[in-house]
């Protein structure tokens, strides 16, 4: 496609074609060439991305997100690879609606975190980025100085059209990160939608960013996700705004009493923080390492750990099938047929789709 932009300026694949325009620098081509064609050194890529290097972590984290066969292969080989370096970091999981501060709050949090000495990645699960280009991470200058941070890692959100591909890519991207050394691993997500459910089922500790004065319903926040919280933590608790939060904070405390004691065995708890002015920030640490140590000690940490992977081989498995499925041609054609006679009201949608299920398995077993 030409690039509308700068009309004058090619794009690779017109650079890669047939007919060449004479003003394009013939030994730029061969080296875009040469670049594209270059096998990928994935053994390199891992040793790099072992000890350390953020350039071979970023590499590593584009091919998990590509569709290309190839990409997906050297993907699969480089976490194989990582898995026994990973499961070293602690997972939090931080949600809250737009608006409520998690940029801000990553951002004090994560550079208080690297000054006490740890390694923070921030990886984010926002499946609408690919619509609204990056509505949580995509700008990165939103954590001025967390992106510069040496002992910092922020990849924005995978984009993607399903959920559950890009709750993979971000779960493997956490495998990857551990590998590379990060102890400390925080996943944003949007409190709106289902995703929490995916970052809940990828993390150890799960936070929900709170405001004072906005009921729940305004906030759009679920009873579900306030029932998965560890703790929450309510934002921009100052000015005019401190004693709203401190009553909130009592009203939230309240509700989470009503919740049924959790497997973890940990009561969640309410803190007042201030991410614009970095005041709380530490104390959610505190908290965070009262929670580790007690689920680390009563076992509840790494069997979560466990139960995690078993949900996350069945959902990758649910992903799998749905993809060959609706990606299958013979399929496709024979469910445009089924949908015709099912709006017809010729078939029942019932009968419509055992009998798709039927020549599904026919396919893939060829008997
Ligand atoms: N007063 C006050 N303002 C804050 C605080 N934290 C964030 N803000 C302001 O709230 C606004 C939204 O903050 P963000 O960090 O962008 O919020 P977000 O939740 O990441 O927003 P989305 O990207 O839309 O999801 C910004 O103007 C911040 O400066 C705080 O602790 N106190």
């Amino acid at each position: 496609m030409p690039n509308q932009k700068h009309p004058h300026k090619k794009s690779l694949n017109e650079v890669e074609g047939i007919s060449q325009p004479d003003f394009i620098n013939q030994d730029s081509i061969r080296n875009i060439q040469k670049f594209r064609r270059a096998p990928l050194d994935t053994d390199a890529l891992i040793q790099k991305l072992l000890q350390g290097d953020i350039p071979s972590l970023s590499k590593a984290i584009t091919l998990i997100e590509s569709t290309n066969t190839m990409h997906q292969q050297q993907a699969h080989q480089i976490i194989q690879s990582c898995l026994p370096y990973a499961n070293k970091s602690v997972r939090i999981g931080i949600t809250g609606v737009p608006g409520v501060g998690k940029s801000t709050f990553i951002e004090a949090f994560g550079t208080y975190l690297t000054a006490i000495g740890k390694k923070v990645a921030v990886l984010a699960i926002d499946p609408s980025s690919s619509i609204s280009r990056g509505s949580i991470l995509g700008d990165k200058t939103r954590m001025e100085d967390l992106v510069k941070n040496k002992n910092a890692f922020i990849r924005p959100s995978a984009s993607g059209k399903s959920l559950g591909g890009v709750s993979r890519k971000t779960r493997e991207s956490i495998i990857l990160c551990e590998a590379c050394g990060f102890d400390t691993v925080l996943i944003e997500t949007v409190g709106v939608g289902q995703s929490e459910t995916a970052v809940h089922s990828m993390t150890d500790f799960f936070l929900l960013l709170n405001l004072a004065g906005a009921g729940d319903e305004l906030q759009g926040i679920k009873r579900g996700i306030m029932e998965m919280a560890d703790a929450v933590i309510i934002n921009k608790a100052d000015g005019d705004n401190l004693e709203r939060a401190r009553n909130a904070k009592l009203d939230i405390n309240r509700a989470l009493h009503l919740f049924p004691l959790k497997d973890s065995k940990w009561q969640p708890k309410v803190l007042l923080a201030s991410a614009f002015y970095n005041q709380g920030i530490e104390e959610v640490w505190q908290l965070l390492e009262n929670y580790f140590s007690l689920t680390k000690e009563n076992g509840y940490f790494e069997n979560n750990r466990n139960n995690q992977n078993a949900y996350w081989l069945k959902e990758t498995i649910n992903e799998q099938l749905l993809l060959n499925f609706y990606q299958n041609n013979v399929i496709a054609d024979a469910l445009s047929q089924e949908e015709k006679a099912v709006q017809n009201n010729e078939k029942s949608p019932f009968v419509a789709a055992s009998e798709l299920l039927a020549l599904y398995a026919k396919i893939t077993t060829g008997i």
